[in-house]
């Protein structure tokens, strides 16, 4: 039995910078000196009373509310969570955080996001299973939904917090909707004038994120889509418990229409980052 909290945390304390959805680890903290990278002085924790990621300052850590992911330096901590004008929102460089409705460079420090990367698929475990579930991360499986046809998903063996990322989305990049080999796996991707879609469809030409379905109702989803550097990433907003099942939000047609869609839809819900889908044909 894989312990709840153990697991998650010793895959992010083997991660050695605070990475970045879509940007990976910032140069500017990269160049850092030696000496600015041993001031230990916080810590991202995963707090038990929200279920969700958190940066605390070392002497605030408290075994009985907070599992430790790792230090964090002052510096580290100092570049997150410049608030961005809405005006002045940089497609490549920010992120909206949902709690504070405002926009981060790079993100929220008071709502931490922290990416788990794919699995890497070895060569030879290429003819034992299809390439995109090899690139499942070990605190997941996949296995029949519980939506009743809906197919396979993909469900939680840890406890998932808030603040989880996961991606980017893999697929073919294609211009057209006519040119998608199989409805509902293509996410719609805007930055100024540039649109196209990244089609997941081909198992073996995309990651794990083809297998995430849609929620019914809004209770149900656990997940929402962000985009960033031109790319769709899947971020957790609701603590996701063992054995439940990863659902992110891509359209109307499998519940109520709340995130914005490519042709109008009604917004419940709104998502400020540019992440559009289509209601046939999302994610
Ligand atoms: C991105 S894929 C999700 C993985 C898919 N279940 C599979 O087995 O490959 C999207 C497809 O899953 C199914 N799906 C997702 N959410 C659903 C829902 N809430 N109800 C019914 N079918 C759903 C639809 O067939 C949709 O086209």
């Amino acid at each position: 039995m894989i312990n709840r909290f153990s697991l998650i945390s010793s895959l992010a304390l083997q991660m050695n910078g605070m990475e970045i959805p879509g940007l990976g680890y910032p140069e500017v903290l990269i160049k850092l000196k030696e000496e600015e990278k041993q001031k230990k002085s916080y810590k991202l924790v995963l707090d038990f009373r929200d279920g969700a990621l958190s940066i605390i300052e070392t002497n605030r850590l408290c075994e009985e509310v907070h599992r430790e992911f790792r230090d964090l330096s002052e510096a580290e901590v100092d570049y997150l969570g410049t608030e961005i004008n809405d005006h002045a929102y940089d497609e490549n460089l920010d992120i909206h955080c949902e709690k504070c409705n405002k926009f981060y460079r790079p993100f929220c420090r008071l709502h931490p996001l922290f990416k788990i990367p794919d699995r890497e698929p070895r060569k030879e475990e290429l003819s034992t299973k299809v390439y995109s579930q090899l690139t499942l991360p070990i605190l997941f499986r996949i296995e029949e939904s519980k939506i009743p046809n809906a197919g396979l998903g993909v469900i939680a063996s840890v406890f998932i917090p808030i603040g989880m990322v996961f991606g980017p989305y893999k697929g073919i990049k294609v211009y057209k909707k006519d040119e998608f080999k199989k409805d509902g796996y293509a996410w719609l991707i805007k930055n100024g004038d540039k649109k196209f879609y990244i089609d997941g469809s081909d198992p073996k030409r995309s990651n794990w994120l083809r297998y995430i379905n849609s929620p019914r109702h809004e209770d149900e989803q656990n997940m929402i889509a962000f985009q960033t550097n031109s790319r769709i990433y899947y971020r957790v907003i609701k603590p996701i418990r063992i054995d439940q099942e990863l659902l992110v939000w891509y359209g109307s047609s499998y519940g109520g229409e709340f995130v914005e869609s490519e042709d109008g839809g009604k917004s419940k819900k709104p998502v400020k980052n540019p992440f559009i889908c289509t209601p046939r044909n999302g994610p």
